[in-house]
């Protein structure tokens, strides 16, 4: 399956359990891997086929800076959510979220999820 890729986006934003962690913004590092079909895409050569990484990554950056949540875990299932539920050609989202600060002896930490299209619609029951 092909795939689409947002790599190393840097969104400023509220995140974390720890007190001082709530009074500030820290740099969150996202990567995504979309699986989805493009030969639609290629073979019109329009936009409107495709899914538009450069919108996606807009609704991910207003999506992290809104959701102000405490766990990574909370902020990558909610990304996932939204992107499957925005694209509905995309079937599987892998989602990375990286603090790099928040580990001082370590360059990044985070964690990675991958949600897939038909775990969804067989948990919504349709
Ligand atoms: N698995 C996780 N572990 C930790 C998280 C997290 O979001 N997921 N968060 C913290 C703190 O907020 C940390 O970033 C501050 O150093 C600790 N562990």
């Amino acid at each position: 399956m092909d795939k689409v890729l947002i790599e190393g986006l840097r969104v400023n934003a509220v995140i974390g359990v720890f007190d001082w962690e709530r009074q500030i913004e820290q740099p969150i590092l996202i990567d995504i891997v979309m699986l989805v079909d493009t030969r639609a895409a290629a073979v019109s050569d329009d936009l409107n086929d495709a899914v538009n990484y450069a919108l996606a990554s807009e609704q991910i950056t207003e999506l992290t800076q809104s959701l102000q949540p405490q766990l990574l875990e909370t902020l990558a299932d909610r990304l996932a959510e939204m992107l499957l539920n925005n694209y509905p050609t995309v079937e599987s989202v892998q989602v990375r979220v990286k603090k790099p600060l928040a580990v001082k002896s370590a360059q990044a930490v985070g964690i990675e999820i991958i949600r897939e299209r038909h775990a969804l619609l067989a948990r919504s029951g349709k």
